[in-house]
């Protein structure tokens, strides 16, 4: 059952990416008093590593305890360990390296150097098994309940690695899949597939800049998943779109939330 989408519009990206970084604190912190730990997942680009850039620099930064947030990844490049290009490393430079973490819960996804070598199907099931592994009962599947699942929407709708079109947004069984010929460099990657982001309790799409208003306006127009891969991301609880003015600017007056200047 998908869960209707909720739109945020901020004044401009940077303001977008210090609300939304104060938004994730406090569902961090709410999941933690509550269930004693939280899990979450990053997204790569320009929007979501400028989210970890504000998280970093927030006042209620430290209210996150640090050492008992799980966080997953949505998809990769799939490159080589350390590569500046790969969205852990550049969630390192955002944030990851300024704050204790417990190591043993940050799961990055395979590199391309890594032990399954260039096999990124066989990546791709690694990091399945191991989200599977995490999973408890109550799940209810065979990934764990992500607190927060958050996504880069692209200029083509695409979200994570799933791009309008290509196999991977196709796949209705597996959670993970490896991505061939993606249409924004690399063109190799891993992705967590539909089934896995729907596992999540609260999805939130990042969409700011001109350039993502019209894949905004096509994708929470009432288009299909496979043709605007974004409209088939949503939560069990929420989907929620935090956008700027700009990325907002071609969606129908009637989708504008009241809120919003
Ligand atoms: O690996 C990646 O590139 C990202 O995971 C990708 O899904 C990204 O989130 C979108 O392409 C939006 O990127 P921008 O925010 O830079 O436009």
């Amino acid at each position: 059952m998908s869960t209707a989408p909720q739109l945020v519009v901020h004044r401009d990206k940077e303001l977008m990416a210090q609300a939304a970084a104060a938004r994730l604190i406090t569902k961090i912190v709410d999941a933690q008093t509550s269930r004693g730990a939280a899990s979450v997942v990053l997204t790569g680009g320009r929007n979501g590593n400028g989210l970890l850039a504000a998280l970093a620099a927030a006042p209620a930064r430290d209210a996150v305890d640090w050492g008992r947030l799980d966080l997953w990844w949505g998809d990769e490049r799939f490159l080589p360990e350390g590569d500046p290009e790969r969205n852990v490393t550049q969630a390192r430079e955002a944030l990851l390296d300024a704050v204790p973490l417990d190591p043993k819960r940050v799961h990055a996804m395979p590199a391309s150097d890594g032990p399954y070598g260039e096999d990124v199907e066989a990546a791709a099931a690694a990091y399945a098994e191991e989200l599977a592994r995490a999973a408890h009962p109550e799940n209810h599947g065979p990934v764990p309940t992500f607190d927060v699942l958050m996504l880069g929407v692209g200029p083509d709708t695409h979200v994570a690695s799933l791009f309008p079109e290509l196999p991977a947004v196709r796949e209705t069984e597996r959670t993970v899949v490896g991505v061939h010929g993606a249409p924004k460099p690399p063109p190799t990657r891993i992705t967590l597939t539909l089934p896995a982001i729907r596992a999540a309790r609260e999805v939130w799409l990042l969409a700011a800049g001109e350039d993502k208003a019209r894949a905004a306006a096509i994708a929470l127009s009432g288009a299909g998943e496979i043709q605007a891969p974004a409209a088939g991301a949503y939560g069990r609880a929420r989907t929620l779109w935090l956008l700027d003015a700009a990325a907002a600017s071609q969606l129908p007056r009637s989708l504008y939330p009241p809120a919003s200047p």
